[in-house]
């Protein structure tokens, strides 16, 4: 069976109720939005008794080990110089805030369906908590110009054109620092027949582009952007504009915030990544939180591999004493899965080995097993 990406969620329909409020002009925080527990851990904010992201540059000939050190430490980083124009980081982000600058109304002519995958919207990780978050996304999964021709009658082409260079660029980047962390397991492009430029047999890599817009609120402490989560791919591309938000959690640390560095990029590892890499490299969990005073935008290309490639712990990385952590699942399925399950998707797809002991969820370290 072969599917598209923007098939994944024809078996897993989410109805979320859009509302008419409002964001940008309401004065308090209502009920349907406020969170009651948002601390289940402490946040931290960078500084100098606390570690922080680290930064790579992109051009340093030391690359491969300083990615592969991040991924396995933190499983996000920062890049620089990683050959995206400023000017076209600038243009997304002006784009962005258009669309999210439109009526309401207007907005919801680009809605995107229960069953499908792009288009105008709430996260859909909202279905899985009692209070909304406070964003709109709009997800891209090929050409945005049917939505778009929704928003602007007369004028969508402008929009399309950022955002397919946008797209083009990123997926350039997305294979570089791919092959970057693997490299750094000793993997190299003759061990994965998938991800061949052409996708060997099973077709080419596949993206989605999500915008997210978080609103001034005037509440943060009761309100949350976007909540914890762990992207389904193998990696993310995030450009955040100057406005800080995301955090990341760190083991032993609590929540710490990835601070916007002029033109740097934010890379996360994503729970197929984690996967081909046998848990080396952690799945990390991240959300987005909320400004009293300003507007944040932020723009997330998400990196998989073709929807319909078999995804399982690569052999180089399985032995007797790393047994396979994860049975074989493609991106399909996987968001599927993720669809039903959120937070639990990973550890749906874990082997329970009696080798591994049932180790529960993405546990940010390998099982030794002696
Ligand atoms: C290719 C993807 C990956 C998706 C679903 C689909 C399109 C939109 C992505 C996000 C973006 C926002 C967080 C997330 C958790 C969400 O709700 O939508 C992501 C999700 C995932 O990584 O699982
Ligand atoms: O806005 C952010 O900083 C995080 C966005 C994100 O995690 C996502 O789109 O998957
Ligand atoms: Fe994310």
């Amino acid at each position: 069976m072969t599917s598209r990406l923007s098939e994944a969620f024809r078996a897993h329909p989410v109805h979320l109720h859009h509302g008419d409020l409002d964001l940008e002009s309401v004065r308090e925080v209502p009920d349907s939005h406020a969170w009651p527990q948002l601390d289940d851990y402490p946040s931290v904010h960078s500084s100098f008794d606390v570690e922080s992201v680290p930064v790579i540059d992109l051009s340093d000939p030391n690359a491969v080990k300083l990615v592969g050190h991040a991924c396995k430490t933190w499983g996000v980083f920062q890049v620089t110089n990683h050959g995206i124009p400023m000017r076209l980081l600038e243009d997304v982000e002006s784009h962005g805030r258009r669309l999210f600058a439109l009526p309401p109304q207007q907005k919801l002519k680009a809605a995107r369906l229960p069953d499908g995958i792009s288009g105008y919207g709430l996260a859909r990780i909202s279905s899985f908590f009692p209070k909304l978050m406070w964003s709109e996304g709009f997800t891209i999964v090929g050409s945005p110009i049917e939505h778009a021709r929704q928003l602007w009658p007369q004028d969508h082409t402008r929009f399309c054109d950022v955002m397919e260079e946008y797209g083009k660029c990123m997926k350039q980047l997305a294979r570089k620092l791919f092959w970057l962390m693997l490299g750094s397991l000793g993997i190299n492009k003759d061990d994965i027949n998938w991800a061949s430029p052409q996708g060997g047999e099973s077709g080419a890599m596949c993206a989605a582009l999500q915008l997210n817009s978080y609103p001034a609120c005037p509440d943060p402490t009761r309100a949350m952007g976007l909540a914890a989560h762990t992207d389904s791919t193998l990696l993310t591309v995030l450009y955040q504009n100057s406005t800080s938000g995301l955090q990341v959690l760190r083991d032993g640390a609590g929540w710490v915030t990835v601070p916007p560095l002029p033109g740097a990029l934010v890379v996360n590892v994503g729970d197929l990544l984690h996967i081909l890499s046998n848990g080396i490299f952690p799945s990390v969990l991240h959300r987005a939180v909320v400004n009293r005073t300003r507007h944040r935008l932020s723009v997330a290309y998400l990196y998989g591999p073709p929807t319909n490639a078999q995804i399982s712990p690569l052999s180089s990385l399985v032995d007797p004493n790393h047994p396979p952590l994860y049975r074989p699942v493609t991106w399909a399925e996987y968001l599927g899965t993720k669809a039903k399950h959120f937070n639990k998707a990973l550890s749906s797809v874990r082997l329970c080995s009696p080798l591994n002991g049932f180790v529960d969820l993405n546990d940010h370290n390998r099982v030794e097993v002696s």
